[in-house]
């Protein structure tokens, strides 16, 4: 934790030359990624065990809890540091040995890391990085019987192929999968908490993120005041380099990004929907794409029913807040959801109606390591950060 954090500006610095990230950004999840190395060294301390009162007087019934052995670990670009101390914190807090395969996107912030991890004295061999071809390494950590435990973080399709391919040999495996947030803006939300709060979903990490607003419902009631307030912060978004301190949104991970985002942009455009703002490449050319917000978008719409996984924020209106749980429901995934609203009555209401796994009311920046992060129906397996991110590494015997 502690080489993690003396080293934060040249860890930082290697995150945006290599994913992008505004140095601002990228700083920040170097502070995030050492929580999770702090966090889970002081969670080793409490893998308790249990005494059992026995059903037979001359029994002693205990339980230990001992680590599930060797973890694959194989993770994403868009944060290349955190993701992986969220899963190499608590493995090793609970005693296993991990081999980490991070994504060909952002190598080298993965191999500072491990090296940081060497210096501080983690034995050789307990931490390893390995690179080459995806699904080539996939496959033989799915298939050796050495290793007990897959833990994923990155699309869910590939997710899918992981589950599937280690059921051939039982392994534990976990995901951290795709999302589809939806951000509920209600008539009696406070419009400026509202703003605030959809800007930072969506926008972080010029909306590469998991947990990203990817739908934002705005009652009918307050919609044309909350689009024009929003539309006038998004437009405050400053687009470039992010080694330079004024910027606030970098370049999309590649040009596949950037085409994926221009075929969203216009299905819903050919069905309807209209650019409030952006809409297009910017004009800094390579992968850099305008902030963008898309209104009356409806849920035909790829916008609506697929990860845009880019700077743009379509703007769904509703009527009742029946129609909006149904609408934020209907999906196949189930990672993060925001409201906002005044009513505390409805945010209890519709925070147990949500099929999401996290749920954020009147803030729409809610990843902490000291609280569970993980999704519900194809969003994932398991739970990361928090007391309960130990579980997955750990194997119960009696
Ligand atoms: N739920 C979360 O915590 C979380 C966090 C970050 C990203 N994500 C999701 O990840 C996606 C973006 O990340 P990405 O583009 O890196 O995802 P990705 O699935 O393309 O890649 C993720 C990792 O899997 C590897 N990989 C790809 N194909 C593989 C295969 N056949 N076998 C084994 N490994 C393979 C990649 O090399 C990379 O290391 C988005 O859908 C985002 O929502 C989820
Ligand atoms: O992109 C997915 C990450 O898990 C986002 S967060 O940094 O944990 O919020």
């Amino acid at each position: 934790h502690d080489l993690l954090m003396s080293h934060k500006e040249e860890l930082a610095l290697l995150m945006t030359l290599e994913q992008g990230k505004p140095m601002k950004e990228a700083l920040g999840e170097v502070n995030y990624g050492a929580s999770f190395i702090e966090f889970f060294a002081e969670e080793a301390k409490r893998v308790y065990g249990d005494i059992i009162p026995p059903t037979l007087a001359d029994r002693r019934l205990l339980v230990l809890k001992q680590p599930i052995g060797v973890v694959g670990a194989i993770t994403p670009w868009n944060f290349p540091l955190a993701m992986i101390t969220r899963k190499v914190g608590p493995a090793l807090a609970c005693g296993c040995t991990v081999v980490v395969k991070p994504s060909e996107f952002t190598p080298l912030t993965a191999l500072a890391a491990a090296d940081l991890a060497l210096q501080a004295g983690i034995p050789a061999g307990a931490l390893n990085v390995v690179m080459g071809n995806a699904p080539e390494i996939g496959d033989e950590l799915m298939q050796s019987t050495q290793v007990r435990k897959i833990t994923f973080t990155g699309s869910t399709a590939v997710g899918k192929k992981l589950m599937a391919g280690s059921a051939n040999t039982v392994k534990k495996v976990s995901l951290e999968l795709g999302g589809n947030a939806p951000c509920i803006v209600f008539d009696d939300a406070d419009i400026d908490v509202a703003v605030k709060g959809s800007l930072a979903a969506k926008f972080r990490n010029s909306g590469q993120t998991c947990v990203c607003a990817n739908r934002i419902l705005v009652q009918e009631g307050i919609y044309e005041k909350f689009a024009s307030a929003f539309v006038k912060a998004v437009q405050s978004l400053q687009v470039g380099n992010g080694l330079e301190e004024s910027t606030s949104q970098g370049p999309l991970i590649n040009e596949a990004a950037v085409q994926k985002v221009e075929k969203f942009v216009g299905d819903a455009t050919s069905k309807g929907a209209n650019i409030m703002l952006g809409g297009k490449r910017h004009s800094l050319g390579m992968s850099f794409y305008e902030p963008t917000v898309v209104g009356n978008v409806s849920n035909d719409m790829l916008l609506f029913s697929e990860e845009v996984f880019g700077p743009v924020a379509p703007l769904i209106p509703f009527k009742t807040e029946e129609e909006a749980i149904h609408l934020a429901n209907d999906t196949n995934a189930g990672l993060a959801a925001y409201m906002f609203t005044k009513n505390i009555a409805r945010s209890w209401r519709v925070s147990e109606a949500l099929e999401y796994g996290l749920v954020g009311v009147n803030e729409g920046l809610i990843s902490t390591e000291v609280a569970p992060f993980g999704g519900v129906k194809q969003s994932g397996l398991g739970r990361e950060g928090s007391k309960y991110g130990m579980d997955d590494y750990l194997e119960i015997k009696y």
